[in-house]
């Protein structure tokens, strides 16, 4: 991708997984409602940082104006987050973006959807064995959704809304489901959020990915290599090329790495 990349959310936890590691890569524009210190700007220069609400549409057109990519990420996180915070943040501000999008001729937009657009196959009769490296239950993206909260409904509608831009607009779109992004280390004595990590570096490899393949209208599942998994990401490998380095089973369940407590 030659173009400027535009990261919606950019000083958030994923915006900084990605551009710490990929600042050099690309020519970034950073849009987030906070302003961005220059530490979480990585180089970037403060006048390709703007500071703007994504439902804001003259704003977003202004800052998508002559991108060729979008990595949208900005939105309520919360899974407990409540109805008036993810309709705007999450749907309006998804719709608002890939909207813009379109309008500015943008060849492509990775949309951060989660693990909560699909949380309730997570049923009673599956859990904990689910989560476990022996079990063979998996979820591949062509499933539909069911969502665990509210903000899940806003990820499955955000999802829903890149295959309208798509099938109207011929927006290239992949939804990128993500797991449980945490740094460092798996997340501690917590077997699902084992099952579904994301490493900082494997997330950076897979929106590099994002950014670098060919596709049409997608759903992956956004998760290092664990051993443990419910999510498969065969399709993230075939079509976008993703390769993982990271497992959560390198790790005690503490989050040690196991090379260390040997
Ligand atoms: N962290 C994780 O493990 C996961 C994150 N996600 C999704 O990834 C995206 C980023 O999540 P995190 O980085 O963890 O959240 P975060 O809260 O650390 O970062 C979100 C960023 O977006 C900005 N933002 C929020 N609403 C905005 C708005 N209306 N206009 C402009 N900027 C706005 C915030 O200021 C913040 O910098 C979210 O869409 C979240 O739903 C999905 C699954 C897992
Ligand atoms: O979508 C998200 O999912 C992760 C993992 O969910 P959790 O229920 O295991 O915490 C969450 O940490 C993150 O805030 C959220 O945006």
């Amino acid at each position: 991708m030659d173009d400027p990349v535009l990261l919606t959310g950019a000083g958030g936890r994923v915006g900084q997984a990605i551009l710490s590691r990929l600042a050099d890569e690309y020519d970034w524009r950073l849009l987030d409602r906070e302003p961005i210190p220059e530490e979480r700007r990585h180089g970037v220069p403060e006048s390709a940082s703007i500071v703007a609400d994504v439902t804001d549409e003259h704003a977003v057109a202004d800052a998508v104006s002559g991108c060729g990519a979008v990595i949208h990420l900005a939105g309520d996180p919360r899974p407990d987050a409540p109805w008036d915070s993810v309709l705007a943040n999450n749907i309006d501000g998804t719709q608002t973006v890939f909207s813009a999008a379109v309008d500015a001729g943008v060849e492509k937009v990775a949309f951060a959807s989660s693990n909560h657009a699909v949380g309730a196959y997570e049923t009673d009769e599956r859990t904990p064995e689910m989560y476990r490296t022996d079990d063979e239950y998996r979820l591949d993206g062509t499933e539909l959704p069911r969502p665990s909260n509210l903000y899940g409904v806003s990820k499955a509608s955000g999802e829903t809304l890149g295959r309208y831009y798509h099938d109207h607009a011929d927006l290239d779109v992949v939804c990128v489901r993500i797991g449980n992004l945490t740094e460092g280390h798996p997340p501690r004595e917590y077997e699902r959020g084992q099952a579904m990590w994301l490493s900082h570096r494997d997330c950076a490899r897979l929106f590099r990915c994002c950014l670098e393949a060919d596709y049409g209208y997608e759903i992956v599942y956004g998760i290092s290599d664990n051993d443990r998994k419910y999510y498969s990401i065969e399709r993230a490998k075939e079509v976008l090329g993703y390769e993982p380095v990271d497992n959560s089973a390198e790790y005690t369940f503490k989050g040690e790495p196991k090379d260390d407590a040997a």
